[in-house]
Protein backbone atom coordinates (compact mmCIF):
# COMPACT_ATOMS: atom_id res chain seq x y z
CA UNK A 1 0.00 0.00 0.00
CA UNK A 2 2.91 2.24 0.75
CA UNK A 3 3.99 1.76 -2.58
CA UNK A 4 0.61 2.82 -4.12
CA UNK A 5 0.48 6.18 -1.93
CA UNK A 6 4.25 7.17 -3.01
CA UNK A 7 2.91 6.19 -6.95
CA UNK A 8 -0.08 7.94 -6.29
CA UNK A 9 1.96 10.72 -5.07
CA UNK A 10 4.50 10.38 -8.14
CA UNK A 11 1.76 10.82 -10.96
CA UNK A 12 -0.44 13.55 -9.41
CA UNK A 13 -3.50 13.36 -7.48
CA UNK A 14 -4.09 16.64 -9.19
CA UNK A 15 -3.58 15.84 -12.56
CA UNK A 16 -6.36 12.66 -11.81
CA UNK A 17 -8.70 15.22 -10.63
CA UNK A 18 -8.43 18.33 -12.84
CA UNK A 19 -9.42 15.55 -15.82
CA UNK A 20 -12.22 14.54 -13.37
CA UNK A 21 -13.00 18.31 -13.31
CA UNK A 22 -13.11 18.39 -17.19
CA UNK A 23 -14.93 15.46 -17.12
CA UNK A 24 -17.50 16.45 -14.92
CA UNK A 25 -17.85 19.93 -16.74
CA UNK A 26 -18.52 18.11 -19.90
CA UNK A 27 -22.03 16.75 -18.97
CA UNK A 28 -21.97 14.12 -16.20
CA UNK A 29 -25.79 14.07 -15.78
CA UNK A 30 -27.48 14.38 -12.40
CA UNK A 31 -29.52 11.36 -11.67
CA UNK A 32 -30.68 10.50 -8.49
CA UNK A 33 -28.52 8.81 -6.35
CA UNK A 34 -30.62 5.74 -5.92
CA UNK A 35 -30.86 5.36 -9.51
CA UNK A 36 -27.11 5.58 -10.30
CA UNK A 37 -26.26 3.16 -7.65
CA UNK A 38 -28.18 0.06 -7.98
CA UNK A 39 -26.85 0.59 -11.52
CA UNK A 40 -23.11 -0.09 -10.46
CA UNK A 41 -23.19 -2.45 -8.08
CA UNK A 42 -22.24 -5.45 -9.79
CA UNK A 43 -20.44 -6.95 -6.81
CA UNK A 44 -22.02 -9.84 -5.55
CA UNK A 45 -20.37 -11.29 -2.13
CA UNK A 46 -22.04 -8.71 0.53
CA UNK A 47 -19.81 -6.62 2.04
CA UNK A 48 -22.48 -5.09 3.86
CA UNK A 49 -24.73 -7.16 6.53
CA UNK A 50 -28.07 -5.52 7.98
CA UNK A 51 -29.72 -6.50 10.63
CA UNK A 52 -33.22 -4.70 11.79
CA UNK A 53 -34.84 -5.06 15.01
CA UNK A 54 -38.38 -4.58 14.30
CA UNK A 55 -39.60 -4.75 18.23
CA UNK A 56 -36.87 -1.30 18.49
CA UNK A 57 -36.83 0.35 15.11
CA UNK A 58 -33.12 -0.19 14.90
CA UNK A 59 -30.60 -1.70 12.58
CA UNK A 60 -27.25 -2.72 12.62
CA UNK A 61 -25.38 -2.14 9.90
CA UNK A 62 -22.04 -4.45 9.81
CA UNK A 63 -19.02 -3.96 7.88
CA UNK A 64 -17.22 -7.07 6.80
CA UNK A 65 -15.17 -6.28 3.71
CA UNK A 66 -11.93 -8.09 4.75
CA UNK A 67 -9.29 -7.17 5.09
CA UNK A 68 -9.92 -3.90 6.11
CA UNK A 69 -13.12 -2.82 5.51
CA UNK A 70 -11.70 0.09 2.60
CA UNK A 71 -14.17 1.73 1.25
CA UNK A 72 -14.23 0.79 -2.56
CA UNK A 73 -16.89 1.66 -5.18
CA UNK A 74 -18.44 -1.78 -4.84
CA UNK A 75 -18.60 -1.41 -0.89
CA UNK A 76 -19.58 2.46 -0.95
CA UNK A 77 -22.25 1.11 -3.67
CA UNK A 78 -23.51 -1.46 -1.47
CA UNK A 79 -23.39 0.91 1.74
CA UNK A 80 -25.20 3.73 -0.24
CA UNK A 81 -27.61 1.15 -1.27
CA UNK A 82 -28.53 -0.40 2.39
CA UNK A 83 -28.43 3.23 3.92
CA UNK A 84 -31.28 4.55 1.82
CA UNK A 85 -33.33 1.50 2.13
CA UNK A 86 -33.14 1.61 5.85
CA UNK A 87 -34.02 5.65 5.05
CA UNK A 88 -36.96 4.56 3.18
CA UNK A 89 -38.27 2.07 5.51
CA UNK A 90 -40.24 4.06 8.15
CA UNK A 91 -40.12 1.55 10.70
CA UNK A 92 -36.62 2.13 11.37
CA UNK A 93 -35.01 4.86 13.75
CA UNK A 94 -31.84 4.34 14.95
CA UNK A 95 -28.95 2.87 12.78
CA UNK A 96 -25.64 1.72 14.53
CA UNK A 97 -22.56 0.72 12.04
CA UNK A 98 -19.63 -1.38 13.18
CA UNK A 99 -17.42 -3.90 11.84
CA UNK A 100 -17.42 -7.68 12.00
CA UNK A 101 -13.18 -7.19 11.57
CA UNK A 102 -10.69 -7.52 14.42
CA UNK A 103 -8.87 -4.79 15.12
CA UNK A 104 -10.43 -2.23 12.14
CA UNK A 105 -13.60 0.04 11.82
CA UNK A 106 -13.02 1.06 8.38
CA UNK A 107 -9.75 1.64 6.64
CA UNK A 108 -11.29 4.61 4.76
CA UNK A 109 -10.64 5.37 1.07
CA UNK A 110 -9.58 2.25 -0.86
CA UNK A 111 -6.51 3.42 -2.15
CA UNK A 112 -6.68 1.14 -4.75
CA UNK A 113 -9.45 3.43 -6.33
CA UNK A 114 -7.43 6.32 -6.49
CA UNK A 115 -4.49 5.22 -8.66
CA UNK A 116 -4.17 3.86 -11.89
CA UNK A 117 -7.84 4.37 -12.85
CA UNK A 118 -10.16 5.97 -15.79
CA UNK A 119 -11.04 9.59 -15.03
CA UNK A 120 -14.83 8.23 -15.66
CA UNK A 121 -13.98 5.41 -12.81
CA UNK A 122 -12.91 8.14 -10.25
CA UNK A 123 -15.75 10.47 -10.87
CA UNK A 124 -17.94 7.44 -10.15
CA UNK A 125 -15.97 6.70 -6.91
CA UNK A 126 -15.77 9.89 -5.39
CA UNK A 127 -19.71 10.96 -6.10
CA UNK A 128 -19.97 7.44 -4.30
CA UNK A 129 -17.79 9.08 -1.76
CA UNK A 130 -19.76 11.92 -1.61
CA UNK A 131 -23.18 9.92 -1.73
CA UNK A 132 -21.97 8.25 1.29
CA UNK A 133 -21.44 11.04 3.16
CA UNK A 134 -24.52 12.99 2.00
CA UNK A 135 -26.46 10.30 3.41
CA UNK A 136 -25.02 9.37 6.45
CA UNK A 137 -24.89 12.92 7.60
CA UNK A 138 -28.03 14.09 6.16
CA UNK A 139 -29.60 10.88 7.83
CA UNK A 140 -33.53 11.22 9.51
CA UNK A 141 -32.48 8.39 11.73
CA UNK A 142 -30.48 8.62 14.91
CA UNK A 143 -27.05 7.37 13.94
CA UNK A 144 -24.02 5.83 16.14
CA UNK A 145 -20.83 4.59 14.96
CA UNK A 146 -20.09 1.69 17.08
CA UNK A 147 -16.10 1.81 16.53
CA UNK A 148 -14.76 -1.55 17.74
CA UNK A 149 -10.75 -1.02 15.51
CA UNK A 150 -8.76 1.63 13.59
CA UNK A 151 -10.44 4.26 11.91
CA UNK A 152 -8.27 6.40 9.88
CA UNK A 153 -9.85 9.13 7.25
CA UNK A 154 -12.32 8.04 5.47
CA UNK A 155 -13.38 5.82 8.48
CA UNK A 156 -13.05 8.69 11.03
CA UNK A 157 -15.50 10.34 7.99
CA UNK A 158 -17.91 8.07 8.34
CA UNK A 159 -17.83 7.86 12.33
CA UNK A 160 -18.08 11.84 12.09
CA UNK A 161 -21.31 11.54 9.90
CA UNK A 162 -22.96 9.82 12.97
CA UNK A 163 -24.54 11.53 15.28
CA UNK A 164 -22.74 9.83 18.13
CA UNK A 165 -18.70 8.07 18.70
CA UNK A 166 -18.69 5.01 20.95
CA UNK A 167 -15.44 3.68 20.54
CA UNK A 168 -13.30 0.30 22.01
CA UNK A 169 -11.07 1.64 25.07
CA UNK A 170 -8.42 0.07 23.36
CA UNK A 171 -4.83 2.44 23.26
CA UNK A 172 -3.50 0.40 20.00
CA UNK A 173 -7.12 1.48 17.96
CA UNK A 174 -6.29 4.92 16.56
CA UNK A 175 -9.14 7.49 14.66
CA UNK A 176 -8.11 10.70 12.62
CA UNK A 177 -8.71 12.29 9.31
CA UNK A 178 -4.69 11.78 8.76
CA UNK A 179 -4.70 12.61 5.22
CA UNK A 180 -2.70 15.56 5.07
CA UNK A 181 0.54 12.94 6.18
CA UNK A 182 -0.54 10.61 3.47
CA UNK A 183 0.17 13.72 0.84
CA UNK A 184 -3.73 14.19 0.37
CA UNK A 185 -6.06 17.42 1.34
CA UNK A 186 -8.88 15.83 3.04
CA UNK A 187 -12.22 17.62 0.94
CA UNK A 188 -13.24 21.00 2.73
CA UNK A 189 -16.26 18.99 3.90
CA UNK A 190 -14.36 16.40 5.76
CA UNK A 191 -13.43 19.34 7.57
CA UNK A 192 -16.87 20.87 8.33
CA UNK A 193 -17.79 17.79 9.43
CA UNK A 194 -14.66 17.63 11.80
CA UNK A 195 -15.15 21.08 12.65
CA UNK A 196 -18.58 20.42 14.24
CA UNK A 197 -17.37 17.91 15.85
CA UNK A 198 -14.32 18.38 17.50
CA UNK A 199 -14.20 22.76 17.12
CA UNK A 200 -12.44 25.11 15.48
CA UNK A 201 -8.77 24.36 16.70
CA UNK A 202 -8.60 20.85 17.28
CA UNK A 203 -9.54 20.21 13.90
CA UNK A 204 -7.06 22.85 12.42
CA UNK A 205 -4.15 21.46 13.88
CA UNK A 206 -5.49 17.78 13.30
CA UNK A 207 -6.04 18.60 9.60
CA UNK A 208 -2.74 20.62 9.24
CA UNK A 209 -0.61 17.61 10.69
CA UNK A 210 -2.79 14.98 9.73
CA UNK A 211 -2.99 13.28 13.25
CA UNK A 212 -4.64 9.76 14.04
CA UNK A 213 -6.12 10.00 17.96
CA UNK A 214 -5.61 6.62 19.94
CA UNK A 215 -8.81 6.03 21.51
CA UNK A 216 -7.66 7.85 24.95
CA UNK A 217 -6.91 10.70 22.80
CA UNK A 218 -9.75 10.63 20.90
CA UNK A 219 -11.82 10.61 23.52
CA UNK A 220 -10.20 14.13 25.22
CA UNK A 221 -11.04 16.37 22.00
CA UNK A 222 -14.26 15.29 22.15
CA UNK A 223 -13.62 13.01 18.36
CA UNK A 224 -15.34 9.91 19.84
CA UNK A 225 -17.93 10.36 22.74
CA UNK A 226 -17.44 7.33 24.97
CA UNK A 227 -14.73 4.54 25.67
CA UNK A 228 -16.13 1.09 26.39
CA UNK A 229 -14.58 -2.21 27.17
CA UNK A 230 -14.07 -3.51 23.36
CA UNK A 231 -16.44 -6.26 24.03
CA UNK A 232 -19.33 -4.01 24.91
CA UNK A 233 -19.02 -1.34 22.45
CA UNK A 234 -22.20 -2.86 20.16
CA UNK A 235 -24.61 -3.37 23.41
CA UNK A 236 -23.47 -0.01 24.58
CA UNK A 237 -24.44 1.28 21.71
CA UNK A 238 -27.86 -0.42 21.97
CA UNK A 239 -28.50 0.80 25.26
CA UNK A 240 -27.52 4.41 23.88
CA UNK A 241 -29.62 4.23 20.79
CA UNK A 242 -32.60 3.88 23.09
CA UNK A 243 -31.93 7.08 24.64
CA UNK A 244 -31.37 8.64 21.48
CA UNK A 245 -34.73 7.56 20.40
CA UNK A 246 -36.61 8.24 23.28
CA UNK A 247 -35.91 12.63 22.72
CA UNK A 248 -39.53 13.50 21.20
CA UNK A 249 -38.50 14.22 17.56
CA UNK A 250 -35.05 14.39 18.11
CA UNK A 251 -34.26 12.94 14.26
CA UNK A 252 -36.48 16.29 12.93
CA UNK A 253 -35.73 19.97 13.51
CA UNK A 254 -33.17 19.71 16.35
CA UNK A 255 -31.36 17.00 14.11
CA UNK A 256 -31.62 18.97 11.36
CA UNK A 257 -30.71 22.71 11.61
CA UNK A 258 -27.52 21.64 13.04
CA UNK A 259 -26.11 20.06 10.37
CA UNK A 260 -28.36 22.23 7.26
CA UNK A 261 -25.56 24.45 7.73
CA UNK A 262 -23.04 22.20 6.96
CA UNK A 263 -24.84 20.56 4.00
CA UNK A 264 -25.94 24.18 2.83
CA UNK A 265 -22.47 25.41 2.65
CA UNK A 266 -21.38 22.54 0.90
CA UNK A 267 -23.16 23.59 -2.06
CA UNK A 268 -22.90 27.08 -1.54
CA UNK A 269 -22.84 28.60 -5.63
CA UNK A 270 -25.23 26.48 -6.82
CA UNK A 271 -27.61 28.41 -8.54
CA UNK A 272 -30.22 25.97 -10.55
CA UNK A 273 -31.74 22.88 -9.83
CA UNK A 274 -29.18 21.01 -12.38
CA UNK A 275 -26.30 20.93 -9.57
CA UNK A 276 -27.26 18.59 -7.39
CA UNK A 277 -25.38 18.72 -4.13
CA UNK A 278 -22.73 15.76 -4.81
CA UNK A 279 -22.28 17.26 -8.63
CA UNK A 280 -20.76 20.28 -6.29
CA UNK A 281 -19.37 18.84 -4.18
CA UNK A 282 -17.34 16.79 -6.20
CA UNK A 283 -16.37 20.18 -7.93
CA UNK A 284 -15.74 22.72 -5.47
CA UNK A 285 -13.49 20.04 -4.06
CA UNK A 286 -12.00 19.78 -7.14
CA UNK A 287 -11.03 23.35 -7.24
CA UNK A 288 -9.90 23.32 -3.61
CA UNK A 289 -7.44 20.43 -4.00
CA UNK A 290 -6.62 22.12 -7.53
CA UNK A 291 -5.71 25.22 -5.13
CA UNK A 292 -3.08 22.71 -3.50
CA UNK A 293 -1.12 22.22 -6.15
CA UNK A 294 2.05 23.57 -5.67
CA UNK A 295 3.89 26.15 -7.66
CA UNK A 296 -0.21 26.99 -8.39
CA UNK A 297 -1.20 27.85 -5.26
CA UNK A 298 -1.07 31.73 -5.27
CA UNK A 299 -4.69 32.03 -4.97
CA UNK A 300 -4.22 34.95 -7.31
CA UNK A 301 -8.10 35.80 -7.15
CA UNK A 302 -8.38 36.02 -3.36
CA UNK A 303 -5.32 38.55 -3.66
CA UNK A 304 -3.24 36.08 -2.14
CA UNK A 305 0.14 35.68 -3.62
CA UNK A 306 2.83 34.83 -1.17
CA UNK A 307 4.55 31.41 -2.16
CA UNK A 308 5.93 30.81 1.19
CA UNK A 309 2.62 29.28 2.53
CA UNK A 310 2.40 25.98 2.06
CA UNK A 311 -0.39 23.86 -0.06
CA UNK A 312 -2.27 22.36 3.54
CA UNK A 313 -1.99 25.58 5.66
CA UNK A 314 -3.63 27.89 2.43
CA UNK A 315 -6.14 25.30 2.04
CA UNK A 316 -7.46 25.50 5.36
CA UNK A 317 -7.15 28.75 5.71
CA UNK A 318 -8.49 29.97 2.43
CA UNK A 319 -11.24 27.30 3.05
CA UNK A 320 -12.35 29.62 5.82
CA UNK A 321 -11.99 32.68 4.19
CA UNK A 322 -14.22 31.86 0.68
CA UNK A 323 -16.88 30.18 3.41
CA UNK A 324 -16.67 33.32 5.59
CA UNK A 325 -16.83 35.53 2.43
CA UNK A 326 -19.43 33.49 0.64
CA UNK A 327 -21.10 35.44 -1.56
CA UNK A 328 -22.17 33.14 -4.62
CA UNK A 329 -19.85 34.17 -7.64
CA UNK A 330 -18.87 36.83 -5.62
CA UNK A 331 -16.52 35.17 -3.09
CA UNK A 332 -13.45 36.75 -3.76
CA UNK A 333 -12.00 39.17 -2.06
CA UNK A 334 -11.73 42.32 -4.46
CA UNK A 335 -15.36 41.73 -4.19
CA UNK A 336 -15.62 42.84 -0.80
CA UNK A 337 -14.72 46.18 -1.76
CA UNK A 338 -10.46 45.01 -1.02
CA UNK A 339 -8.98 47.01 -3.96
CA UNK A 340 -5.51 47.38 -2.40
CA UNK A 341 -2.77 46.97 -1.02
CA UNK A 342 -3.38 48.56 2.12
CA UNK A 343 -6.07 46.06 3.05
CA UNK A 344 -4.70 42.79 4.45
CA UNK A 345 -7.11 39.81 4.18
CA UNK A 346 -7.07 39.58 8.10
CA UNK A 347 -7.96 43.37 8.11
CA UNK A 348 -10.75 42.36 5.94
CA UNK A 349 -11.76 39.41 7.21
CA UNK A 350 -11.78 40.66 10.80
CA UNK A 351 -14.19 43.48 9.63
CA UNK A 352 -16.24 41.82 7.11
CA UNK A 353 -17.21 39.23 9.14
CA UNK A 354 -18.43 41.23 12.07
CA UNK A 355 -20.19 43.54 9.67
CA UNK A 356 -21.85 40.36 7.88
CA UNK A 357 -22.98 38.47 10.27
CA UNK A 358 -24.17 41.58 12.42
CA UNK A 359 -25.97 42.96 9.68
CA UNK A 360 -27.17 39.78 8.45
CA UNK A 361 -30.37 40.88 6.51
CA UNK A 362 -30.47 38.90 3.21
CA UNK A 363 -30.47 41.00 0.74
CA UNK A 364 -30.31 43.56 2.70
CA UNK A 365 -27.07 43.80 4.17
CA UNK A 366 -25.69 46.05 1.69
CA UNK A 367 -23.02 47.98 3.45
CA UNK A 368 -20.74 48.69 0.15
CA UNK A 369 -17.43 47.09 1.47
CA UNK A 370 -19.60 43.77 2.05
CA UNK A 371 -20.56 43.04 -1.76
CA UNK A 372 -22.27 45.60 -2.75
CA UNK A 373 -21.25 46.86 -6.50
CA UNK A 374 -23.83 49.52 -7.49
CA UNK A 375 -25.10 52.94 -6.29
CA UNK A 376 -28.10 50.92 -5.69
CA UNK A 377 -26.79 49.32 -2.56
CA UNK A 378 -26.34 52.00 -0.48
CA UNK A 379 -27.40 52.28 3.19
CA UNK A 380 -30.22 54.21 2.13
CA UNK A 381 -31.55 51.05 0.52
CA UNK A 382 -31.95 49.74 4.01
CA UNK A 383 -33.95 53.28 5.10
CA UNK A 384 -30.32 55.03 6.20
CA UNK A 385 -30.16 58.24 4.37
CA UNK A 386 -26.76 60.33 5.10
CA UNK A 387 -23.79 60.03 6.96
CA UNK A 388 -25.64 61.02 10.11
CA UNK A 389 -26.36 57.09 10.59
CA UNK A 390 -23.33 56.01 11.65
CA UNK A 391 -22.82 52.40 12.42
CA UNK A 392 -23.34 51.85 15.93
CA UNK A 393 -27.04 53.58 15.62
CA UNK A 394 -27.38 50.55 12.30
CA UNK A 395 -26.40 47.67 14.92
CA UNK A 396 -28.86 49.19 16.97
CA UNK A 397 -31.72 49.48 14.39
CA UNK A 398 -31.30 45.67 12.77
CA UNK A 399 -31.05 44.35 16.15
CA UNK A 400 -34.66 45.73 16.43
CA UNK A 401 -35.43 44.60 13.08
CA UNK A 402 -34.78 41.53 13.72
CA UNK A 403 -36.69 40.86 16.38
CA UNK A 404 -39.09 42.73 14.64
CA UNK A 405 -38.95 40.13 11.98
CA UNK A 406 -40.05 37.29 14.31
CA UNK A 407 -43.41 38.77 14.65
CA UNK A 408 -45.64 36.98 12.70
CA UNK A 409 -47.81 39.47 10.08
CA UNK A 410 -45.05 42.11 10.86
CA UNK A 411 -41.95 40.95 9.79
CA UNK A 412 -42.19 43.75 6.96
CA UNK A 413 -39.12 45.68 8.15
CA UNK A 414 -40.29 49.09 7.07
CA UNK A 415 -37.44 50.43 8.50
CA UNK A 416 -35.40 48.77 6.22
CA UNK A 417 -37.23 50.56 3.40
CA UNK A 418 -39.75 47.59 2.39
CA UNK A 419 -43.18 48.38 2.42
CA UNK A 420 -45.58 45.99 0.86
CA UNK A 421 -46.32 42.39 1.18
CA UNK A 422 -44.09 40.97 -0.95
CA UNK A 423 -41.37 41.48 1.92
CA UNK A 424 -42.32 39.09 4.51
CA UNK A 425 -40.36 35.73 4.42
CA UNK A 426 -38.12 37.54 1.65
CA UNK A 427 -35.92 38.59 4.33
CA UNK A 428 -34.91 35.26 5.15
CA UNK A 429 -33.91 34.40 1.77
CA UNK A 430 -37.61 32.82 0.91
CA UNK A 431 -38.50 34.14 -2.40
CA UNK A 432 -41.78 32.30 -3.08
CA UNK A 433 -44.98 30.68 -2.00
CA UNK A 434 -43.27 27.68 -2.16
CA UNK A 435 -40.32 28.63 0.33
CA UNK A 436 -42.15 28.15 3.37
CA UNK A 437 -38.99 27.07 5.41
CA UNK A 438 -40.94 23.73 4.65
CA UNK A 439 -37.56 21.95 6.35
CA UNK A 440 -38.14 23.23 9.83
CA UNK A 441 -42.35 22.08 9.71
CA UNK A 442 -43.13 25.94 9.81
CA UNK A 443 -45.79 26.62 7.52
CA UNK A 444 -48.01 28.58 9.31
CA UNK A 445 -49.56 30.48 11.93
CA UNK A 446 -50.48 28.08 13.92
CA UNK A 447 -46.55 28.63 15.59
CA UNK A 448 -46.37 30.89 18.26
CA UNK A 449 -44.02 33.83 18.62
CA UNK A 450 -41.37 32.30 20.86
CA UNK A 451 -41.63 29.39 18.46
CA UNK A 452 -40.99 31.79 15.95
CA UNK A 453 -39.06 33.79 17.52
CA UNK A 454 -36.42 31.26 17.82
CA UNK A 455 -36.56 29.52 14.55
CA UNK A 456 -36.32 32.32 12.52
CA UNK A 457 -33.25 33.44 14.35
CA UNK A 458 -32.02 30.33 13.92
CA UNK A 459 -32.86 30.03 10.49
CA UNK A 460 -31.43 33.54 9.53
CA UNK A 461 -28.26 32.74 10.51
CA UNK A 462 -27.97 29.13 9.34
CA UNK A 463 -29.24 30.30 6.20
CA UNK A 464 -27.35 33.35 5.39
CA UNK A 465 -26.06 33.04 1.87
CA UNK A 466 -27.04 36.31 0.47
CA UNK A 467 -29.09 35.23 -2.69
CA UNK A 468 -28.68 31.52 -2.72
CA UNK A 469 -30.46 31.30 1.13
CA UNK A 470 -33.20 28.92 0.65
CA UNK A 471 -33.10 24.91 0.84
CA UNK A 472 -35.10 24.40 -2.30
CA UNK A 473 -31.68 23.39 -4.37
CA UNK A 474 -31.87 20.40 -1.65
CA UNK A 475 -34.27 17.55 -1.33
CA UNK A 476 -33.66 16.32 2.07
C1 LIG B 1 -10.37 8.90 -7.40
C2 LIG B 1 -10.00 10.26 -7.24
C3 LIG B 1 -10.08 10.63 -5.83
C4 LIG B 1 -8.93 11.48 -5.54
C5 LIG B 1 -8.97 11.71 -4.10
C6 LIG B 1 -7.86 12.53 -3.72
C7 LIG B 1 -7.78 12.94 -2.56
C8 LIG B 1 -8.77 12.54 -1.52
C9 LIG B 1 -8.45 13.24 -0.38
C10 LIG B 1 -8.70 12.77 0.78
C11 LIG B 1 -9.63 11.70 1.11
C12 LIG B 1 -8.93 10.46 1.48
C13 LIG B 1 -9.46 9.67 2.38
C14 LIG B 1 -8.90 8.36 2.72
O1 LIG B 1 -9.56 7.62 3.39
S1 LIG B 1 -7.39 7.88 2.15
C15 LIG B 1 -7.08 6.31 2.92
C16 LIG B 1 -6.35 6.52 4.18
N1 LIG B 1 -6.24 5.29 4.92
C17 LIG B 1 -5.21 5.03 5.67
O2 LIG B 1 -4.28 5.78 5.77
C18 LIG B 1 -5.27 3.73 6.40
C19 LIG B 1 -4.12 2.90 6.05
N2 LIG B 1 -4.23 1.61 6.72
C20 LIG B 1 -3.85 1.41 7.99
O3 LIG B 1 -3.49 2.29 8.71
C21 LIG B 1 -3.92 -0.01 8.47
O4 LIG B 1 -4.05 -0.85 7.40
C22 LIG B 1 -5.03 -0.28 9.49
C23 LIG B 1 -6.40 0.14 8.98
C24 LIG B 1 -4.75 0.42 10.81
C25 LIG B 1 -5.10 -1.80 9.76
O5 LIG B 1 -3.84 -2.23 10.15
P1 LIG B 1 -3.49 -3.79 10.11
O6 LIG B 1 -2.12 -3.92 10.65
O7 LIG B 1 -4.58 -4.55 10.74
O8 LIG B 1 -3.55 -4.16 8.57
P2 LIG B 1 -2.43 -3.89 7.44
O9 LIG B 1 -1.90 -2.55 7.53
O10 LIG B 1 -1.47 -5.02 7.45
O11 LIG B 1 -3.34 -3.95 6.14
C26 LIG B 1 -3.92 -5.16 5.71
C27 LIG B 1 -4.11 -5.10 4.23
O12 LIG B 1 -5.04 -4.06 3.93
C28 LIG B 1 -4.48 -3.16 2.98
N3 LIG B 1 -4.99 -1.81 3.24
C29 LIG B 1 -4.90 -1.12 4.36
N4 LIG B 1 -5.51 0.07 4.23
C30 LIG B 1 -5.98 0.12 2.97
C31 LIG B 1 -6.69 1.10 2.23
N5 LIG B 1 -7.06 2.29 2.76
N6 LIG B 1 -7.02 0.83 0.98
C32 LIG B 1 -6.68 -0.33 0.42
N7 LIG B 1 -5.98 -1.31 1.07
C33 LIG B 1 -5.66 -1.07 2.34
C34 LIG B 1 -3.00 -3.27 3.26
O13 LIG B 1 -2.27 -2.80 2.16
C35 LIG B 1 -2.84 -4.72 3.50
O14 LIG B 1 -2.87 -5.35 2.25
P3 LIG B 1 -1.88 -6.56 1.95
O15 LIG B 1 -2.21 -6.96 0.56
O16 LIG B 1 -0.50 -6.02 2.10
O17 LIG B 1 -2.18 -7.60 2.98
Amino acid sequence: MANVLRNSAKFGFSGVLSQLSIHSRHGRECVSPCFSLQQRNNSTSPKIKVDLDSSTGVAVLRMQSPPVNSLSLDFLTEFCINLEKLEMDRSCRGLIITSTLSKVFSAGLDIMEMYGKSPERCGEFWKAVQEMWLKLYGSNMATIAAINGSSPAGGCLMSIGCDYRIMADNPRYSIGLNETQLGIVAPFWFKDTLVNTVGNRAAELSLELGLLYSAPDALKIGLVDQLVPEDQVLSTAQDTMSKWLAVPGQNTLSHWLYRVRTLSLSHTGCTGSEHSPSHWLYRVRTLSLTLAVPGQNTLSHTGCTRSEHSPSHWLYRVRTLSLTLAVPGQNTLSHTGCTGSEYSPSHWLYRVRILSLTLAVPGQNTLPHTGCTGSEHSLSHTGCTGSEHSLSHWLYRVRILSLTLAVPGQNTLPHTGCTGSEHSLSHTGCTGSEHTLPHTGCTGSEYSLSHWLYRVRTLSLTLAVPGQNTLSQYTL
